[in-house]
């Protein structure tokens, strides 16, 4: 007879919830320990200056690690003498200035502009180890979703929450409801994660995942690279959702062990043992339940100007007269004004003067591998005026050195840069210029959002890179890998 249990069926984020529950009030909202609290420049110097002005310290240094992002120029960053290159954007400059005198006051571990290990703070969190199952990790970024794909509860927050969090390691929270989404079946060859999830964006739409903590479930994820289930839970915020996540299982463990400071001897043993009861429980009850099949995946780009405005490559820009609400209507007239497109057109026609290969949605080594795949001994086209690869953190740039993939792309014309959010948004020097597009592996399409009138289309790295070789949009699977190419993991 099977064994008699009380205990109720609960999912990933329940678990992970109720094990961070420090108190529970009436009104139904619950004082949540924060594990892990990453720190970049943008959002974080008001944060101090209010925990100056108070009089108070940092709770837990030891579990807060900051790093600079976004401002910084991906261009080298010191002379040959070792001196500091200036910033020239004096907003930029005053904010990288305050994250390092701030964290060198509070006592944080940074990681600095010249540091080997600099990178995108979603890139080095769980590339140190950093970022961990079942653990609450918090960062003054949206895309703090991103760590999710280690099986975390991770999300962004504001600046004053930041502060709050600094000064308690805690923040009081209303629980979110609970989705599942399934993908089930296998992936066609050739077909990405960043595929899959623009498929989903494009599906449930950005506002389908409101209030919500999505887990992503079934075969194509437990299939997934880590990386790749990072890229997706990246991209869960993009579909409204609080946070994403991904069970974690001996991929993940095997992702986490010996990075520079992920547990190690008896307290990884006793980790990996906690790690091991966090899926999903047979039985748990989601709030909300999507199944979509594989086979259904396309290389998907996007046309408008949302994450959901998303087509087959091998589709047409859509008509806004096709889309049954008004709104959605106007939205998509909008959207193709301010793209330049005209409907019906077939998006292998749309040309591309841009190409960036960054972000902390597709900068990580097998990006890079896929990438460079599609790019081996080829050269980009006339019309590319722009294109570069802009690894995630200093040891993917590492690693893709060793791998031989910048000469890659160097080779084919396209630049290889220091790391850095750079074109994914106009903070820094990287940007498109208004009225060109660009084939972006980043994250949001928004108006301006590489630069005023800028024209971004999301796609997958193998995407970018096949655009990059013909000039305009093109899938990827019709430009095989050349002998010799590097394999993607
Ligand atoms: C600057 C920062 C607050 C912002 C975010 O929260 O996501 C940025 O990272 C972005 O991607 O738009
Ligand atoms: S790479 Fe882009 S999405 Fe990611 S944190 Fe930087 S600006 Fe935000």
């Amino acid at each position: 007879m099977a064994k008699q249990t009380d205990a109720p069926a609960r999912t990933l984020y329940e678990k992970i919830w109720d094990a961070h529950v420090v108190e529970r009030r009436e009104d139904g909202t619950c004082l949540i320990y924060i594990d892990r609290h990453l720190v970049h420049e943008v959002t974080s110097p008001q944060a101090f200056e209010a925990l100056r002005n108070a009089g108070r310290t940092v709770r837990r240094p030891d579990l807060t690690l900051a790093v600079p992002d976004h401002n910084l120029p991906t261009t080298p960053r010191r002379d040959a003498s070792g001196k500091r290159i200036p910033i020239l954007d004096p907003q930029s400059a005053t904010q990288l200035a305050a994250l390092e005198t701030n964290t060198q006051a509070f006592g944080i571990r940074y990681i600095g502009d010249a540091d080997p290990e600099q990178g995108i703070v979603h890139v080095i969190g769980p590339e140190q180890g950093f970022s961990l199952p079942g653990a609450t990790i918090v960062c003054g970024d949206s895309h703090t979703a991103a760590h999710g794909g280690l099986g975390a509860l991770a999300f962004g927050i504001g600046t004053s929450e930041v502060e709050h969090v600094l000064a308690t390691q805690t923040l009081l929270l209303t629980p979110s409801r609970t989705m599942e989404i399934r993908v089930e079946g296998a992936l066609g060859a050739g077909i990405t994660p960043k595929d899959v999830v623009l498929h989903i964006i494009g599906t449930i739409g950005t506002a389908g995942g409101t209030g919500h903590v999505i887990e992503f479930r079934g075969e194509v994820f437990r299939q997934m690279s880590i990386e790749g289930r990072i890229t997706v839970c990246n991209m869960a915020i993009e579909a409204g959702a609080r946070a994403g996540l991904v069970a974690p299982d001996d991929k993940t463990y095997a992702y986490l062990q010996g990075r520079p400071v992920a547990p190690t001897g008896a307290q990884w043993d006793a980790a990996v043992d906690w790690w091991r009861s966090l899926p999903t429980d047979p039985g748990a009850v989601f709030d909300s339940s999507i199944t979509i099949r594989a086979e259904d995946i396309e290389p998907t780009v996007t046309w408008g100007t949302s994450p959901e405005d998303v087509v087959a490559i091998g589709g047409r820009v859509p008509d806004p007269r096709s889309f049954a609400d008004p709104s959605k209507q106007r939205a998509a007239q909008a959207s193709l004004d301010y793209m330049g497109l005209q409907p019906g057109m077939a998006l292998a026609d749309v040309e591309v003067q841009n190409i960036f290969i960054g972000s902390c949605t597709n900068s990580r080594i097998e990006d890079l591998r896929a990438a460079a795949a599609v790019l081996n001994g080829r050269r980009k086209a006339e019309n590319v005026r722009w294109a570069i690869v802009v690894p995630g953190s200093g040891l993917v740039k590492r690693q893709a050195e060793a791998e031989g993939l910048d000469r890659i792309f160097v080779e084919a014309g396209l630049e290889w840069r220091e790391p850095g959010c750079s074109a994914c948004l106009g903070m820094n020097p990287d940007k498109v210029p208004p009225g060109e597009r660009c084939a972006s592996t980043s994250n949001r399409n928004f108006v301006g959002r590489q630069g005023p009138g800028a024209r971004t289309h999301l796609l997958s790295p193998a995407m970018a890179a096949a655009a990059a070789v013909t000039g305009r949009l093109t899938d990827a699977r019709t430009l095989a890998p050349l002998p010799g190419a590097p394999v993607p993991a």
